[in-house]
């Protein structure tokens, strides 16, 4: 087979896989036990907002993933979500992963940019996203999809002119065990 083809290499990934996958890889820093989110912001030239700069407080700005708090130790705060008392449940206090990824930005303006996330965004983070000037959605996962949170989401994304897309995983899915093993 001849190795030293001139035609450039045929199946690298698209453009929604690689953004996709710079989500998926960043939920696997979740320390969330049921549920990991990852989200990244694009801009209009498909270029990742602070792509993997890693600064002294090993944040990689422009990305993010659900965790609690800056100062908030994981090992201190709770993980649950069915405890009767709210108070004694991850639902106060965890930072959503799309937030995360806005207050993250390392650019002061992020209109128009596009943000990929792992899970479809909550009413909150709906709110965030719009406010910050993102422009476009693309969700992985859509298991909560049927939650009054999201419709709400929905709703507003719509009033706002904000497109919402699920990513069309028809192609190669990404293995995130697999980029695991090889790491
Ligand atoms: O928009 C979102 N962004 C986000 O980061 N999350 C996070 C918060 C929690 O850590 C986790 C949801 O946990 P659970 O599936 O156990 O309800 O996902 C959840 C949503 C949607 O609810
Ligand atoms: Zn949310």
């Amino acid at each position: 087979m001849d190795t030293d083809s001139n035609r450039k290499r045929q199946r690298y990934l698209t453009w929604d896989q690689y953004f996709m996958a710079v989500a998926l890889v960043s939920a696997e820093r979740s320390k969330d036990p049921v549920t990991q989110v990852g989200a990244c912001i694009v801009n209009a030239d498909n270029r990742i907002v602070g792509a993997c700069i890693v600064n002294a407080d090993n944040r990689i700005v422009g990305i993010g993933y659900n965790g609690m708090p800056n100062g908030c130790s994981d090992d201190d705060m709770p993980w649950g979500k069915n405890s009767k008392d709210i108070l004694n449940t991850k639902k106060l206090y965890v930072c959503h992963a799309e937030m995360n990824a806005i207050v993250n930005k390392i650019c002061a303006d992020i209109r128009g940019c596009k943000m990929y996330v792992t899970l479809y965004p909550c009413n909150n983070c709906a709110k965030i996203i719009i406010q910050s000037g993102i422009k476009h959605v693309v969700y992985f996962d859509d298991k909560n999809r049927h939650k009054d949170e999201a419709k709400a989401s929905q709703y507003m994304f719509d009033k706002a002119g904000i497109t919402i897309r699920k990513y069309n995983s028809t192609s190669t899915q990404l293995n995130i065990g697999t980029l695991k093993s090889r790491l």
